[in-house]
Order: structure tokens, then sequence, then C-alpha cells
């Protein structure tokens, strides 16, 4: 079996895949390392014999979090790398170290899955949108707050907008004007990463025509996965992972 690790700015997300055919076994998210191996010691983990990892936090806690791991497993952990060129797919950016490595194996994954233009969404802490066109050349992309930003700001900087966050979810129930603090900070925070997403669909046709596929994925996928043509693809960089550290 193979432990997979996508360690995001707000969570590790986790999951064992069987060596011989790639199948899911078991996963799961974890916020901290303490929580993801006891996450492990609960799932069977004594037949991991394989670890690869992508990581976006720093170095210090991602060579942390390779110790433990390998230590309590007994197996090296591969840790993807910037990388130029791989899988047909060249990195846009001007110094291709500097282009976060979710990023890079969702554009992977992505170009892999549909061999053409696309357009790579994944709302996580940020939200990045990544361009590569039909010849598989990155072109770059964008970065901006994700929900759990906005709203933490909102809720971190205004003395009068406090509520009880486990009330985000009944007010994204509609997008209705709200007639409380929770719906009117939750659905507009709502309204406003919906409408980037579909600006961002609009300036993708300027550089990559008409005919693109559009891939989303991260925790936030769910919020706009009915917009047309979103195609949600939830382990998006574990398919990127599989063919970086194959
Ligand atoms: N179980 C959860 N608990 C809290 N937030 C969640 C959960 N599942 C999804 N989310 C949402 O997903 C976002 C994090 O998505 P994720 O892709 O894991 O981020 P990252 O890759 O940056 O760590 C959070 O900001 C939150 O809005
Ligand atoms: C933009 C990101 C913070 C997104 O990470 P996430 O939201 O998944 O935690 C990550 O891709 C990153 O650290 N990028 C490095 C900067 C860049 O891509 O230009
Ligand atoms: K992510």
């Amino acid at each position: 079996m193979i432990l997979e690790l996508d360690c995001g700015n707000s969570f590790i997300k986790w999951r064992v895949v069987s060596d011989a055919d790639g199948a899911l076994v078991v996963g799961g998210i974890a916020a901290l390392a303490v929580d993801l191996l006891q996450d492990l010691h609960n799932a069977d983990i004594s037949t991991i014999t394989r670890c690869r990892m992508v990581s976006v936090r720093d170095d210090v806690e991602t060579s942390a979090l390779t110790d433990v791991l390998s230590g309590e497993l007994g197996v090296e952990v591969l840790k993807v790398i910037p990388a130029k060129r791989v899988a047909g797919v060249v990195n846009g950016y001007k110094e291709q170290d500097r282009l976060g490595l979710d990023r890079w194996l969702a554009i992977i994954a992505a170009y892999e899955m549909c061999k053409g233009p696309c357009l790579i969404i994944d709302l996580g802490t940020a939200v990045t949108i990544d361009l590569v066109d039909c010849n598989g050349a990155h072109l770059g992309g964008y970065i901006a707050p994700g929900l759990a930003l906005l709203r933490g700001q909102l809720l971190a900087h205004t003395r009068r907008i406090q509520y009880d966050p486990a009330l985000s979810s009944v007010a994204l129930s509609d997008i209705t004007p709200g007639r409380d603090t929770a719906e009117g900070v939750e659905r507009g925070c709502l309204i406003m990463l919906r409408s980037y997403v579909t600006s961002q669909i609009g300036i993708a046709e300027d550089h990559l025509g008409k005919n693109f596929t559009i891939y989303v994925t991260g925790g936030d996928a769910a919020l706009v996965a009915d917009i047309p043509r979103v195609r949600c693809v939830p382990d998006l960089v574990f398919r990127g992972l599989a063919i970086a550290c194959p």
C-alpha cells in the first residue's frame, strides 16, 4: 500500500491506495501532524510500503512531518520537487521553484486528463487559478484569498462582525440578501468567490480560446461545482502526485 499526503496550508489531506491498481483504501483530513498520526494509528498502516508527499508548508514543518512519518512507517517519504517539465507540461513560472507544488501537481494531472487547453482552479486556503495551453505550456495564473480567509479577515478586523462559524453552512443555504450578520458575510463572500471564478473563466477564453476544460478541486470546490462547464476532481493533486512520484 502507498500512503499519499497533500499538505496544504489549512489541512493535510491523506489517503492510502493500493500499489497494484491505485484503488483507494482509506483517506482523511488532518489539521496537524499529530492528528494525522492518530488517524493512521486508527487505520491499518502496517501494510504501507511506500509514501509520497507534496507540501506547501515551510521546510521546517515539512521536514519534521517527513521525519515523523519515515520513523513511524519505516519507509522513505518521497517528496515532490520543483521541475521545468513533467508529463508534457512545461512550468511557466519565471523561477520554476517558486510555483506552489500543489498547483504544479494539479496542472500536471489536469493536462494528463484532457491533453488539451485547460483551466485549473483550486479552492483551498487560497484560490489558485492556472492556465495550460494546447501544447502543455503552463501560462501562469492567479492567487486570491479562499472563503475561510475572506470570512476570517472580517471576523478579525471588525468589532461588530462576530458570529459562530458553525452558522456558515446555514447562512449558505441560499444567496438571497442576508438578514443577519452571518448571512450577510457568508453570502457576500460566497458571491465574491463565485463571481471571481466566473470572471476567471472569461479571462481564460482570451488566452485559451473557447474550447478548454475547466477542472476544480480543493476543500471549497463544492461551492462552485454547479457553474457551467466545471468538472470537479477532488483528488486532482493526488493524481498529479502519482504522475510526478510514480
Ligand atoms: N472538514 C473541514 N473543516 C473545515 N473546513 C473545511 C473542511 N472541508 C473543507 N473545508 C473548507 O476547505 C478549505 C480548505 O480546503 P483545502 O483544499 O483543504 O485547503 P488547503 O489545501 O489550502 O489546506 C477550508 O478553508 C474550508 O473552507
Ligand atoms: C498559493 C498556495 C499558498 C496555495 O496553497 P493552499 O491554498 O493549497 O494551501 C500555494 O500554492 C503556494 O504556497 N504557492 C507558492 C506561491 C506561488 O504559487 O506563486
Ligand atoms: K490545496
